[in-house]
C-alpha cells in the first residue's frame, strides 16, 4: 500500500476514535431531561410540554450540568420566586439518599441532647430511687412522646435495672437504646410509594396545616427522587397562596423537574391536581407529586375541598401516598391534626419537619402510636438536602449519642 494512503487511513481512524469519546463524554449523566425520552414508550408518546399550557418546563441547563456541590446550593427562601433565579441556571446534583440521617444526626443530637444525655445520666445514678423515677418519666413525657408510650418505656426500663442492675455505663446505654428502638419500632414499613406502574406514574399527595413546611418537603423530596434516578413531575394545587406555585416551580427547576401549576389565581385546585396527573400519565414520568394549600383542620369547607382533590385525581389514577407534613415544633397539636386529616384523605405516611429546631423528638413515637401511620422522612434543616429518610436505630443513636 502506498505511503499517501497509509497515512489517510490513520488519519481518518483518529478522527473517528476522537468523535466517539466525544460523544461518549456527551451522554454521559442523568439517564434522560426529566419529562422526555430518548426513544418513546409506546406509540401515543408526546414530547414533554406538549400536553397543555399549564406545565412549565424548567429551563434548560445552558451547558451538561457540572457537579454541583449541594452544599453551594442558594437555598430556596419561601418567597424567593423564579423571576430571580439566574437565567438559564445549570441543573443541580442532589445529595446521595443513602446515610443521610446518620449525616444530618449532628442537627438531632444537638436539639434533643436533653432527652439522650439527661436519661441516661439518670440511670447511671448509683441509686434509682422514686424520685429518679418520677425525673426519667418527667424528661420522657417533656420530649413529648406521650403518656401511654411513657408509662410502657418507664414500666421496662424498671424491670430490667431490678433484674440486671445499672452499674456499667455501657449496659445502661444498650438497655435504653433497646428500649427506645422497640418503642420507635423498626418494623413499620417505611418505604415511599414511589414505584412507577406499568401504565402509570405513582401518585404522592403531600397535605398538611399552613406554614409546616409542605412545599419545601416537595422541593426536597424531588431532589431524593431526582437523585434515585426517577423522572418526577409537581402539580401546584396549591391555588390559594399566589407565591406557593411559584416557589415549587423553582424548587423544580433547580433539579429539572417541570411543573403544573394554574394560570390565574384562585383556580379550582382539583382541576390544577387533575391536569398534573394527566401530563404525569402521558409524559411517562416516574412520579407525580401534588402539593395543597395548607388548611387548618377544623375548617370544615377546606377539608372536603381536600377530599375532592384526591377525589378527583382518583378519577385517573389511585393515590399511592398521602404524605401528611408535621412540624414537630408544634408538638401535641400535630396529633390533633393527625387525626383529622387521616379521616378525611386516609394519611400512608409522616413528615416530621424541624425536628433540626425542637428537643421533642419523642413526638415521632406519640404520632405513630396514634395514627398507626409511619414517619416516613424527617426535615432537618432549611437546606435543600435536609431532608432524610427515617430510620429508627439511626433516630435512637443519634438522641442517645
Ligand atoms: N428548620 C427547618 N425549617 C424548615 C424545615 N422544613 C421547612 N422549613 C421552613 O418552614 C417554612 C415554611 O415552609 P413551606 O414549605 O413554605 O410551608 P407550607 O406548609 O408549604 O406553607 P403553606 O403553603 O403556607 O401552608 C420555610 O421557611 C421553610 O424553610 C425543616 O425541616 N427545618
Amino acid at each position: 500500500m502506498p505511503t499517501q494512503d497509509l497515512f489517510l487511513i490513520i488519519a481518518v481512524a483518529a478522527v473517528v476514535l476522537i468523535l466517539g469519546v466525544g460523544t461518549a463524554f456527551l451522554l454521559r449523566g442523568r439517564k434522560t431531561p426529566p419529562g422526555t425520552y430518548t426513544s418513546t414508550r409506546d406509540a401515543n408518546d408526546q414530547p414533554a410540554g406538549s400536553g397543555g399550557t399549564a406545565v412549565a418546563e424548567p429551563e434548560a441547563p445552558a451547558a451538561p450540568a457540572p457537579a454541583v456541590e449541594p452544599a453551594q446550593a442558594p437555598p430556596v427562601g419561601p418567597d424567593l420566586g423564579v423571576e430571580q433565579l439566574p437565567e438559564a441556571a445549570v441543573l443541580e446534583v442532589p445529595a446521595p439518599v443513602r446515610g443521610r440521617l446518620a449525616r444530618l444526626r449532628a442537627r438531632l443530637v444537638r436539639s434533643n441532647n436533653a432527652l439522650g444525655k439527661g436519661l441516661l445520666a439518670l440511670l447511671s445514678r448509683d441509686t434509682i430511687d422514686e424520685d429518679v423515677w418520677d425525673e426519667i418519666e418527667e424528661t420522657l413525657l417533656l420530649a413529648d412522646l406521650g403518656t401511654e408510650p411513657t408509662q410502657e418505656l418507664v414500666g421496662a426500663l424498671r424491670e430490667r435495672v431490678k433484674v440486671e442492675g445499672s452499674r456499667d455505663p455501657q449496659h445502661v446505654h444498650d438497655m435504653l437504646r433497646e428500649e427506645l428502638v422497640r418503642l420507635v419500632d423498626p418494623s413499620m414499613d417505611r418505604e415511599l410509594a414511589s414505584q412507577r406502574h406499568p401504565d402509570r406514574p405513582a401518585i404522592v399527595m403531600v397535605v398538611g396545616v399552613n406554614g409546616v413546611g409542605k412545599t419545601t418537603t416537595i422541593g426536597k423530596l424531588a431532589r431524593v427522587l431526582v437523585a434515585q434516578d426517577k423522572d418526577v413531575l409537581l402539580g401546584a394545587a396549591d391555588t390559594f397562596r399566589a407565591a406557593a406555585a411559584e416557589q415549587l416551580a423553582t424548587w423544580g427547576d433547580r433539579v429539572g423537574v417541570p411543573t403544573v401549576k394554574a394560570d390565574v389565581d384562585g383556580a379550582d385546585p382539583a382541576s390544577v391536581a387533575f391536569e398534573a396527573v394527566r401530563a404525569g400519565i402521558e409524559q411517562e414520568v416516574d412520579v407525580v407529586m401534588i402539593d395543597t394549600a395548607g388548611r387548618l383542620q377544623n375548617k370544615v369547607g377546606l377539608m372536603d375541598e381536600l377530599g375532592k382533590i384526591k377525589r378527583v385525581v382518583e378519577k385517573q389514577a389511585t393515590v399511592d401516598e398521602v404524605l401528611l407534613v408535621l412540624d414537630a415544633t408544634t408538638g401535641q397539636n400535630g396529633l390533633n391534626q393527625a387525626k383529622v386529616f387521616s379521616e378525611v384523605v386516609n394519611v400512608t405516611g409522616i413528615v416530621l419537619t424541624k425536628l433540626d429546631g425542637t428537643a421533642k423528638g419523642g413526638i415521632v413515637v406519640a404520632i405513630q402510636r396514634q395514627l398507626g401511620v409511619p414517619v416516613k422522612l424527617v426535615g432537618l434543616g432549611e437546606g435543600p438536602d435536609d431532608l432524610a429518610p427515617f430510620d429508627a436505630e439511626a433516630f435512637v443513636d443519634a438522641l442517645l449519642d
